[in-house]
Order: C-alpha cells, then sequence, then structure tokens
C-alpha cells in the first residue's frame, strides 16, 4: 500500500493508481491499491528497498533490480529471436491500446504530473504514435550485403544490445518512457525503466499495455526509486546500455558509471535555448511561438526557448502582445478542460523558479507580469504549487535568468540588432538542446539554424515533436538522439559476418 499519504503531500492533489472519472471531481485522486514495480509481467511488492523512503512508497533495492534485470535477461532471449514483423505486430497492438485507453492515461498523467488534462493528452498521442513509428521500422531492420573478391562476401547484422536501462525525469513521465522503450523493443531489447520518483505511476500502464499487447513477461520492467535505484541499474554487469533523461550535473554521474562497464548512454539532458524573432516575422505565429517555447507543462519542459532575442525594431509591439496573451493563460485545475496551466511539480521546485525571479529582479530586469505565488480560487487547490507565467524585460546576457536553466514558466526577453550579433550570443552557451527562429525571409531562416549550435533546430515554430524527427542535444545537452530513424542505431549494434568462398591463403 504506497503513495497514500506520501504523494498527497508531494502534491495538492491527491494521488492514486486508478484515477477516477474526470467530470466526478475538480481535483485529481488516486486509489492507491496496488504495488508500483512491475517484473516478469505483473505488478510485484519489491524484494526489498534500497532503505531510503520517497514519499511513502518503497524504493527498489539493488535485489529487486536484479530481479528485474533477471526477468529482463529472460525475457531477451525469447523477443530477441521473434522477426521484425512479429515485433511489429505486437508494437503496433500496444499503440492500439495506449490510443483506445487515451483519455484514462491521460487523467493519469495529469494527477502524476500537475500538467493540464489538455497536453497531457498531447503527451500520450505522441507516446502511441512513436510505437507505431518503431513497429513499423522494426520489420524493415536490415543489414548490408557486401561482394568481395573472388566470389567471397560479407554481410552485416544489426542486433539488439540486450538489455537496457531507462531512467526518466518528471516532466513527460509517460511520454519519457515510450520514448525509450518503443526503439529499443522494436530493435530486439528488453528494457528495465525507472521513472522519476515524483511520477511514478504511469509508466505502470505502459508496462501493463505491452504485456497485454503479448510481449514476453519480463520484456519491459519497471522499478521505483531515485539515485541509489539508478546507481543500481547503471552499475548491473547484465545492463548493456542506458538511456538518461535528466539534468546535466546527473547525466554527468549516468556517464561517470556507465563508462565503467564500456556502456554505451544516450543522454537526453538540460538546455537554455534561444528564440531569435527577426523584425521581418509574422508577429502572431512569433507571439504564439514564443508561447509554446516557454509556457508548456508550466514552462518545465528541457528544450524550452527561454531567451527570446527580439530584433529592436519590434521589441515594443512584441513584448507588449507576449504580455497580453501571457496574462490570459488559464491557470488552474489541470483536470478542467480549459486549464493551461497546473501546478508546479513541488514545493521546493516552486521555490527554486521563484527564487530565479527575485534574483532577476535584483539583477535589473523587470518583471512585466506575473513570476508570483497564484492562489486558485478552489479551496481545494489553495496550497497547490501554482505560479503565474512570468514575462521578464531589461535582461542582460550575464544575468542568471538567462544564463541557468531555470525550469519553469519565466522567459527572459533580450534585444538584438543584427544577424550576426544575435548568433554569437545565441550560442554563448555552454547547452545545445534547441533552438528556433521566427523569420519570413527564407534564405536567413537557413543560414541562421545552419550557424546555431543545437541539436534541434524550430523555423517559424517552436516545442513541435513529431516523432520521425531526431531529438537530442548538442554541447552539454547531451547526445544520441531519441525518435527518428537514427535511434535504431543506439539501440542496436552491427555485426560483421565475412564469408569466404575459396581457400584460406595463409601467410605461414
Ligand atoms: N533533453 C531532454 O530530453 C530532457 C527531457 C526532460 C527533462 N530534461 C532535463 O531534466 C531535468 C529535470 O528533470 P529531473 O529533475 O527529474 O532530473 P534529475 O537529473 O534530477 O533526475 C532524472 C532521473 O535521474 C534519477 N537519478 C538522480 N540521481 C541519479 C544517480 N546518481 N544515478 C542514477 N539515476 C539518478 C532520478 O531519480 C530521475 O529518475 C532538467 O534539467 C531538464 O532539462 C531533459
Ligand atoms: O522536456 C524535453 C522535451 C521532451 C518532451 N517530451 C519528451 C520525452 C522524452 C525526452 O527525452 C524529451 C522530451
Amino acid at each position: 500500500m504506497f503513495l497514500r499519504a506520501g504523494l498527497a503531500a508531494l502534491s495538492p492533489l491527491l494521488r492514486s493508481l486508478r484515477p477516477s472519472p474526470v467530470a466526478a471531481m475538480s481535483t485529481g485522486t488516486f486509489v492507491v491499491s496496488q504495488p508500483l514495480n512491475y517484473r516478469g509481467g505483473a505488478r510485484v511488492e519489491p524484494a526489498d528497498a534500497s532503505g531510503r523512503v520517497i514519499a511513502t512508497f518503497t524504493c527498489s533495492g539493488e535485489k529487486e533490480v536484479n530481479l528485474a534485470v533477471q526477468n529482463a535477461k529472460a525475457a531477451f532471449k525469447i523477443w530477441s529471436q521473434k522477426s521484425g514483423m512479429e515485433r511489429c505486430r505486437i508494437l503496433l497492438e500496444a499503440a492500439r491500446i495506449i490510443r483506445e485507453r487515451e483519455d484514462e492515461i491521460a487523467t493519469m498523467e495529469c494527477i502524476n504530473n500537475g500538467k493540464s488534462i489538455f497536453e497531457a493528452r498531447l503527451d500520450i498521442d505522441i507516446s502511441w504514435q512513436c510505437l507505431e513509428y518503431y513497429a513499423g521500422l522494426a520489420a524493415s531492420m536490415a543489414g548490408e550485403h557486401i561482394q568481395l573478391p573472388g566470389g567471397s562476401f560479407g554481410y552485416t547484422r544489426r542486433e539488439p544490445l540486450g538489455v537496457c536501462v531507462g531512467i526518466g525525469a518528471w516532466n513527460y513521465p509517460f511520454q519519457i518512457a515510450s520514448w525509450k522503450s518503443a526503439p529499443a523493443l522494436a530493435c530486439g531489447n528488453a528494457m528495465v525503466f525507472k521513472p522519476s520518483p515524483f511520477t511514478p505511476v504511469s509508466a505502470l500502464l505502459l508496462a501493463e499495455i505491452y504485456s497485454e499487447a503479448g510481449v514476453p513477461p519480463g520484456l519491459f520492467n519497471v522499478v521505483q526509486g531515485g539515485a541509489a535505484t539508478g546507481q543500481f541499474l547503471c552499475q548491473h554487469p547484465d545492463v548493456a546500455k542506458v538511456s538518461f533523461t535528466g539534468s546535466v550535473p546527473t547525466g554527468m554521474k549516468i556517464m561517470e558509471m556507465s563508462a565503467k562497464g564500456i556502456k554505451p548512454v544516450t543522454l537526453e539532458l538540460g538546455g537554455k535555448s534561444p528564440l531569435i524573432i527577426f523584425s521581418d516575422c509574422d508577429m502572431n505565429n512569433a507571439v504564439k511561438g514564443a508561447l509554446m517555447a516557454n509556457f508548456l507543462t508550466q514552462g518545465q519542459v528541457c528544450c524550452n526557448g527561454t531567451r527570446v532575442f527580439v530584433q529592436k525594431e519590434i521589441l515594443d509591439k512584441f513584448t507588449e502582445e507576449v504580455v497580453k496573451q501571457t496574462q490570459r493563460i488559464k491557470i488552474g485545475d489541470p483536470l478542467l478542460e480549459d486549464t493551461r496551466m497546473g501546478p508546479l511539480i513541488n514545493r521546493p521546485h516552486l521555490e527554486r523558479v521563484l527564487g530565479f525571479v527575485k534574483v532577476a529582479k535584483e539583477q535589473g530586469a523587470k518583471v512585466l507580469c506575473g513570476g508570483d505565488i497564484y492562489v486558485p480560487e478552489d479551496p481545494k487547490l489553495k496550497d497547490g504549487y501554482y505560479m503565474r507565467p512570468c514575462v521578464l524585460t531589461n535582461c542582460r546576457d550575464d544575468m542568471t535568468c538567462v544564463k541557468e536553466e531555470i525550469f519553469g514558466p519565466v522567459m527572459s526577453i533580450l534585444s538584438f540588432d543584427t544577424e550576426a550579433e544575435v548568433l554569437e550570443r545565441a550560442n554563448d552557451t555552454t547547452f545545445g538542446l534547441a533552438a528556433g527562429v521566427f523569420t519570413r525571409d527564407i534564405q536567413r531562416a537557413h543560414r541562421v539554424v545552419a550557424e546555431l549550435q543545437a541539436g534541434t533546430c524550430f523555423i517559424n515554430n517552436y516545442n513541435v515533436s513529431p516523432v520521425e524527427l531526431p531529438f537530442g542535444g548538442y554541447k552539454k545537452s547531451g547526445f544520441g538522439r531519441e525518435n527518428g530513424r537514427v535511434t535504431i542505431e543506439y539501440y542496436s549494434q552491427l555485426k560483421t559476418v565475412c564469408v569466404e568462398m575459396g581457400d584460406v591463403e595463409s601467410a605461414f
């Protein structure tokens, strides 16, 4: 009986594993009755605990991690022998079930994370699309045939890695589990997934859906916990690969641990991305783009374009419109259909974000709107972790709010004169996750993105994430990619087979 008191304490939304129907309530509730570990194709009580309790659910310890890895190893033997078409069918069935249960999963995600139900549904859509996409690729994965002299030849086989570990952040819990597991499973791997301890529940639904769709028991397992559980996973000798989504400091630790086992890693880390608005842009779209770049999921999005560079000629008009539209964002109960901004993930994070606003003011930035606590009218929500989305102006490149990842609803507006100047300033960061440009000049758009040091660049839009396109970082924002065809390379290895058709020509 985990979570009952714990997660309620983490958020004013009471949480359970089975969300009550949305229509019947104004705040989310979970009725916790089932364990939150998934191993060997079923929910299980963890075999042990790491000794550290987060909220009131039990963190998986070394024994539980071992059991999950052993289950994954056994399932890998069966799954990796299946043809691409067989894997394709099962992944397609899982995608279909997610689609069918979209409302239920979105409701759970909304309570899990605090994002609006409107956004949670989009996340679930992207998740089943991801499974469909990799189902399609599973069937067409192939090696090459290469002719050699004298009728000899070689060929390559694309083979799975084995047991892969996925470690997730709390901002896109279900989607992160999908983005990691879909390509892993499509390539023939098994996975042990650890969600963030702040959002432990929705990955379980994915595990149950995979089982229902027909994957062998143990192919996708869920262990629960924080750093200690993550370390057991990364250090496990039977783990072949680690795919991590989270902060830069944790990413460094993951890479160090994986290096000891010579394990490949995918690191999806933080960012401080630039969004460049040229004076020849379509103003309506640029304003909408700036809001999309800053305020989805309460601003807790890794690739957010939080440094908004606006060309001087349109600075005032753009700023005025951005502020007007930011003030219109409906904050409140995330389960209500018209809400667009729910609470932040927890109290310490809210305080951290408000702290950034305070420092910004001290350093000379001007708050044009928001940046303070929001108290919803509904008395049940009054202790929630809500804040008003914030627009800062008078910003300079050396300010903390412009240099550091805030991971909250805080947009910093900066002005610029020339293309060369803005490019230099946009690239002056150790991060390199994303960037955006709004302009009607097609040559300029492509010239600018070619110079931007970022793994994903948006032209005349921001924060759209079609699963067909690779996503990942430059510089300290990480390496490896999620989504797109290329991700197959990160979950498989190439075996070369050299075939002699003649006699051995020995050197001896
Ligand atoms: N690039 C991306 O795709 C992407 C997506 C979402 C979030 N993020 C980044 O994630 C950060 C916010 O997420 P967060 O606060 O959950 O990040 P975090 O680094 O604190 O935690 C991420 C995950 O790592 C686990 N973890 C923590 N310490 C560990 C350790 N020593 N060994 C193994 N696992 C450990 C956590 O329990 C959690 O599951 C932001 O910096 C954000 O930019 C990046
Ligand atoms: O928060 C960063 C961008 C993003 C949105 N959804 C997902 C899912 C998985 C990721 O690795 C990143 C993201």
